[in-house]
């Protein structure tokens, strides 16, 4: 700022001449026309040189390729002002909102604590429930492990007990089934002999025919009587109807040799389903058929036919 003398001095000077001014003005005008043409003069002699010399280089080789020369771009490239534009009317857009939910919001409180203690984005999410929750105190009992289960042994659970309480669908599932008492309280089979299991037996009867007839027979009640297993004679018995001998069996019969003899001769249909009704006799004796009982008569007027 000028001191304020220089104001004081202004203000005492008399009012300019106008005429002075313009004759001033008209001048600068003078010399600037002047030197505005000698630019324009100098200008037209660079491009006649410049086009001469253009016109002989032509002229000297005509097989070139014409150069390209650098032009001022002839489309103004439009200029951006990122400075605040403080003559728009409409103050410019701010997020969020003004009259948002969001805006209306005060922002989240910052937590108030050391650099030290603040939880960042790199360490594990605290434990749930919190150490020093209350949830945590209530259901400290579902954090305790399961209480160990009783030894089996120490409850002096006995072998086979007398009565057992009722079991559960699951443990019933896995119990092995019911067992079916026979009419005799205590087991009746006997210590076979080495060689004479069942599965032996099953081996021998698959291997070959073991009824010791050439052919099936038709066995009358007379011819089944004579064959008791008696005097070396073979053994035979009738099941359902079937005739079949049962002497090659007798070894391996699990009741006893002489169990299966009680048949000898005989119909054993009722001793058998008295004893062992699960048991498929027509299966396990197959090699040992002999034939098919027939009335007396009927093996009569088989015979006469014959
Ligand atoms: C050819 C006919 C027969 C065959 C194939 C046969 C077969 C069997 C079988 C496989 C067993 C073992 C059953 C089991 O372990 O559950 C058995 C046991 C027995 N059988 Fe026979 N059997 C026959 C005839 C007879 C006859 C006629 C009697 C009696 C008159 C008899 C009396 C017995 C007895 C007492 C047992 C022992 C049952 C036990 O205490 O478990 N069986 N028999």
């Amino acid at each position: 700022h000028p001191p304020n003398t220089w104001r004081l001095s202004w203000a005492l000077l008399p009012p300019p001449d106008k005429k002075q001014i313009n004759a001033a003005l008209q001048q600068d005008d003078d010399d600037k026309d002047k030197s505005r043409n000698k630019q324009d003069k100098a200008d037209d002699t660079a491009m006649t040189l410049a086009v001469k010399d253009e016109e002989e280089s032509n002229d000297d080789d005509d097989q070139k390729t014409p150069q390209a020369t650098a032009a001022a771009p002839s489309i103004a490239v439009p200029e951006f002002n990122l400075e605040p534009d403080t003559n728009h009317s409409m103050p410019p857009p701010s997020f969020p909102a003004a009259n948002s939910q969001q805006r209306a919001m005060p922002p989240p409180p910052k937590p108030a604590s050391t650099p030290s203690t603040a939880p960042s984005s790199l360490m594990p999410p605290p434990a749930f429930p919190a150490p020093n929750s209350a949830q945590r105190a209530s259901n400290s009992s579902s954090l305790m492990p399961p209480p160990s289960r009783p030894n089996r042994s120490s409850l002096g659970v006995p072998a086979i007990p007398a009565r057992q309480p009722p079991l559960s669908a699951t443990a019933q599932a896995r119990a092995p089934p019911p067992r079916i008492d026979t009419p005799k309280s205590s087991s009746s089979k006997v210590k076979l002999a080495p060689g004479f299991s069942p599965l032996d037996w099953a081996s021998l009867a698959a291997s070959k025919n073991l009824s010791n007839v050439s052919s099936f027979t038709r066995v009358t009640p007379s011819m089944l009587a004579e064959k008791n297993g008696r005097k070396g004679n073979d053994a035979w018995s009738a099941y359902n109807g079937k005739v079949y001998n049962i002497t090659p069996y007798a070894p391996f019969h699990p009741g006893g040799k002489g169990e299966l003899l009680r048949a000898a001769g005989k119909d054993g249909t009722k001793l058998f389903m008295e004893v062992h009704p699960w048991v498929n006799w027509e299966g396990m004796l197959n090699s040992c058929l002999v034939g098919i009982m027939v009335s007396e008569s009927d093996s009569e007027g088989l015979d006469a036919m014959d």
